[in-house]
């Protein structure tokens, strides 16, 4: 059997959230509780102990690794003699992890604390939903069950998008999706001018191969991780919720599922979980994780209770 790096103990550190929460040392709090709401998720429950806790530090270690990286990049630029002086190169960071763990939830949270402060108050946020092939094209390979997998995104967009940010381009945009129409929305674009920092939230993102990917441009990366039987049931209590939600508005795709019952609703949700989110989990995003520089682990009430950090 393959030797799982992961475990080797000199490559990670693993923290309890109480060791972990000692690393935010005299950072404040700059998020109120009415922010707060504005950011969690349908079914998530980040509270302000849980900012205070878990993204304070992890606030605080980005910080200090966007400064490391700009000294990196000057180094480059004495190297080459560039007369212009380095430039401010956006310090990308890429956050993945299964369908229904919380990425999205994070990926805010962590945007609007990075964005307090004064060196780098410009963080953008895309989600790799925008690059998803559209429902024609997905129907035309006949991959429309493998949305999610790696060979349902346009990866060589994705790549050429996050690579434009990282040049300095004047302003880069990406496609949009919608989860209601749950295709790409035609003739609208996500623009993103200049920032100091992007985050690029989604699935696959960490996945490696033999050509160059999304996950090389990373500075810095994030896995959410938690329980698969957890996630499963987060997935299925989210999605009877969105009955009365996003699935009760007629455009929905899922419109149908609104009429259905409790039972009905779940043996739908639980066949959508089986035969594509928890596939894609095993084979492509689990994989992925020991190359996350962090991966935040989740307990079945969805709290951050440990953490591992890569320290090499
Ligand atoms: N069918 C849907 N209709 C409407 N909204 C949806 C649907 N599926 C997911 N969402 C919402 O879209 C957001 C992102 O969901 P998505 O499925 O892309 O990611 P996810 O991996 O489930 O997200 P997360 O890890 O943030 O829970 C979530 O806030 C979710 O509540
Ligand atoms: C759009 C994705 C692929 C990722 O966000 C996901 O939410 C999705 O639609 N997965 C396909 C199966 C499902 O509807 O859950």
């Amino acid at each position: 059997m393959a030797r799982d790096a992961s475990r080797d103990p000199s490559l990670y550190l693993e923290l309890d959230r109480k060791q972990w929460r000692e690393l935010r040392e005299s950072m404040p709090m700059v998020l109120t509780e009415n922010e707060l709401d504005q950011l969690v998720g349908l079914g998530e429950q980040v509270d302000l102990d849980e900012v205070a806790d878990v993204y304070l530090p992890l606030s605080r270690l980005i910080h200090l690794q966007v400064a490391a990286r700009q000294r990196l990049f000057a180094a480059t630029s004495t190297f080459l003699g560039d007369r212009q002086g380095a430039r401010q190169v956006p310090f990308v960071i890429g956050i993945a992890g299964s369908v229904a763990v919380g990425k999205s939830t994070t990926a805010r949270v962590l945007a609007a604390l990075l964005a307090r402060w004064e060196s780098h108050p410009k963080v953008d946020l895309v989600t790799t939903d925008g690059f998803l092939l559209p429902t024609a094209e997905l129907e035309r390979r006949g991959i429309m069950h493998r949305k999610g997998f790696p060979e349902s995104y346009d990866r060589r967009s994705l790549l050429r998008f996050v690579t434009e940010v990282k040049s300095g381009a004047h302003e880069v945009s990406a496609p949009v999706y919608s989860h209601i129409t749950y295709d790409i929305v035609p003739d609208v674009r996500h623009f993103i001018r200049q920032p100091d920092i992007l985050i690029v939230e989604g699935l696959n993102v960490l996945q490696t191969g033999p050509t160059l990917m999304v996950s090389d441009l990373f500075d810095f990366s994030i896995y959410v991780d938690a329980k698969i039987d957890d996630i499963e049931s987060w997935y299925i209590s989210r999605f009877l919720q969105m009955r009365t939600t996003a699935f009760a508005d007629p455009n929905s795709h899922f419109h149908y599922y609104s009429s259905l019952t409790d039972d009905q609703a779940t043996i739908a949700a639980r066949d959508i979980w089986t035969s594509i989110n928890r596939p894609n989990l095993i084979e492509n995003i689990l994989p992925s994780r020991p190359r996350a520089t962090l991966v935040l682990r989740k307990d079945a009430n969805h709290a951050i209770n440990r953490v591992r950090l890569r320290k090499l």
